[in-house]
């Protein structure tokens, strides 16, 4: 029994009875009539199309919403000089977060048209850094449904309660059980705001269709005891349930989402340990795991802007990375593959990686048992010396590449970073945890302590920093430069799985977006402002592995040259400045039906 749709009847009936009589030249809408544009989802309410103040009178006659909206029709200009003012009250980023949700509740075009036109300024509140804050503080900032809830105690029934959700098609899902948000921890069903802003990612950055996404939190207990502790607490508050118990679960929840929506796209996001659902799932499921091969993807692709910047040959450089899980290892392993792309063979590739974690250099003798996704980058040239801390394996590697992915706030101290800066002349300093308070250095630090020789990237957005009568512009590694475009590649090629070709080839891709201007200011990664001509791009790259890997079927694609698949690429993407035009269109044809149609 679904506890949406109750509340979604057509805006025409849900309206029609407030309006004694029908405005002149239009009709109620009937069934017949009813308009493509008005679709309605739990996270998207058909009312958001229908009371846009910037539909015209003609078309709020025909809609029965005329006088629920005030007077004039105005023009996006206004509204968005309006959403700005309003944001602009909010003074903390969490309030700012808030708006942005309501706005999209309420009016998702809107929403959007002011996303997709000030990226760079909206980007940070509506993903990180500020959702962080945002899971942390969930169960009190709640204030709508969203996205899909299932909890452990739904086994044997996921199936019906996914027939709950009131859209009818779901291209692609982000699912998450909270157990890692960025690097604050197990936040629970909090998690739910990462599910959220990465599908706000995709329909901003890559143009899928907001009606067709699916935020999706898997409440598997938590381990997180202020949050059991917390009367708010929006969650179960039982312990985590056991890695055997999670995949029982899984198995029932892939099958679940697969029979309901067979194509569906699926995106695991923020798992603690997300290495055994990744090998389980991916040959049966068009799925892939953002936090180890998105990120993989989007690090190598700005590695490889880095290195040739650096003047360093690719086989002389040397990797530190301090942190050894889903994202270090993925990042690694994606740069071993470009390593090996690039002439070297596998074991001179992996022998250029030294993965610290939080017992020092993983090394293969260091006598703990090492999970097993660390050991194929565990050290055996360590003549059985043990290096504990970051310090003694910067002194001991001398590394042209430092790579943060540990959560530890500041752990690129000055004296590290001014020692990369003494070994290299332009050392590669990634700081890449994320929210911005868990960086392992600020992008002000890194200039700072190498003399503005630095080539930086870090997860989280840094503003531009004058130094010495410069100003330096930090590069953004965040995986939302790939992942929108994986997800976009993969639908509109309606492949059957997410191939390891198909991670690669959206690396690749982001290289070919940088602009001769970006290069002069030590860019590798293009501009935000053009994310959506970026993930169009990425999209590309993919469709084209896809077809190489032969788990495409939309095989009429493969005749097309890359310039018209790119430009069908982006006439498939969603456009929210189109949306209220499109109704607008629809109306005027639908009046003009009518009135053309013989009178009874
Ligand atoms: N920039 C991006 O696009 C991106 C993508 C994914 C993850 N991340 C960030 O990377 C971080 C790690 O994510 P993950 O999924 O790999 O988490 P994880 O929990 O799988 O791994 C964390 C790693 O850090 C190590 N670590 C913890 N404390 C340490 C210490 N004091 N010294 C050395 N190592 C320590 C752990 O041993 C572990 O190897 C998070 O902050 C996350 O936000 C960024
Ligand atoms: O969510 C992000 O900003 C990137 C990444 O997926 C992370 O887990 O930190
Ligand atoms: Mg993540």
């Amino acid at each position: 029994m679904s506890t949406f749709t109750a509340t979604q009847a057509p805006i025409g009936q849900q309206v029609g009875s407030l309006l004694a009589t029908s405005t002149p030249h239009t009709s109620p809408p009937s069934h017949k009539h009813r308009l493509k544009h008005t679709r309605a989802t739990a996270h998207v309410p058909n009312r958001a199309a229908h009371f846009d103040t910037s539909l015209s009178i003609t078309a709020r006659k025909y809609l029965q919403t005329y006088g629920l909206t005030p007077p004039r029709a105005e023009s996006y200009e206004v509204q968005k000089t309006r959403c700005l003012a309003q944001l602009a009250l909010k003074t903390t980023p969490i309030e700012k977060f808030l708006y942005l949700s309501t706005l999209r509740y309420n009016n998702v075009h809107l929403f959007y048209r002011l996303l997709t036109d000030h990226f760079t300024e909206l980007t940070p509140l509506v993903y990180t850094p500020t959702v962080g804050e945002a899971c942390q503080r969930w169960s009190e900032i709640y204030q709508q449904p969203e996205g899909m809830y299932l909890s452990f105690e739904d086994r044997g029934h996921l199936s019906g309660i996914i027939q709950n959700w009131p859209q009818g098609n779901v291209e692609i899902t982000v699912v998450t059980d909270g157990s890692r948000i960025l690097g604050l921890g197990d936040l629970g069903v909090g998690g739910m705001g990462i599910p959220i802003g990465k599908l706000a990612l995709y329909t901003g950055c890559a143009g899928i269709r907001p009606e067709v996404t699916l935020p999706l939190t898997v409440d598997l207990g938590t381990s997180n005891k202020a949050l059991q502790a917390d009367p708010l607490y929006m969650g179960s508050h039982r312990d985590k349930v056991t890695p055997e118990e999670e995949r029982e679960f899984l198995d029932e929840l892939m099958a679940a989402l697969k029979e309901r929506w067979p194509d569906i796209v699926i995106q695991f996001e923020d798992w603690k340990n997300p290495f055994p659902s990744l090998e389980r799932y991916r040959q049966d499921y068009a799925m892939f795991n953002d936090d180890i091969q998105g990120t993989g993807a989007v690090i190598m692709g700005g590695i490889i802007g880095a290195v040739k910047q650096s003047g360093v040959a690719t086989r002389d450089h040397r990797a530190v990375f301090l942190g050894a899980g889903s994202a270090g290892v993925g990042v690694a392993k994606q740069i071993v593959d470009y390593f090996i792309h690039e002439g070297m063979t596998e074991e001179e590739a992996k022998s250029r990686f030294w993965l610290v974690d939080s017992k020092g250099l993983v090394t293969q003798d260091r006598g703990d048992k090492l999970a097993e996704h660390k050991t194929y980058f565990s050290r055996t040239d360590n003549n059985g010396q043990q290096f504990q801390t970051l310090d003694e394996v910067i002194e001991y590697v001398k590394p042209t590449i430092l790579m943060g992915l540990s959560t530890i706030g500041g752990a690129f101290t000055p004296d590290i970073l001014q020692k990369m800066a003494t070994w290299n002349e332009r050392p590669i300093i990634f700081a890449l945890s994320n929210p911005s308070s868990k960086s392992e250095c600020t992008f002000e630090e890194a200039i700072t302590h190498t003399d503005g020789r630095a080539l930086f990237a870090s997860g989280s957005p840094f503003q531009p920093y004058a130094y010495k009568d410069k100003i330096y512009h930090p590069g953004q590694g965040n995986n939302m430069y790939v992942f929108p475009g994986i997800g976009l590649g993969t639908i509109l090629s309606k492949a059957v799985q997410v191939t390891p070709n198909m991670i690669y080839a959206s690396g690749e891709a982001l290289p070919t977006m940088i602009t001769e201007e970006e290069k002069q200011i030590s860019l590798f990664y293009p501009c935000i402002a053009r994310i959506r001509d970026v993930s169009a791009r990425v999209a590309l790259h993919v469709i084209r592995a896809a077809q190489k890997d032969n788990v495409d079927r939309l095989h009429h694609l493969r005749e097309m040259n890359d310039e018209s698949l790119e430009a069908w690429i982006k006439d498939k993407m969603y456009d929210p400045h189109q949306e209220t035009k499109e109704i607008e269109n629809e109306i005027r044809e639908l009046v003009d039906d009518l009135a053309a149609s013989p009178k009874l």
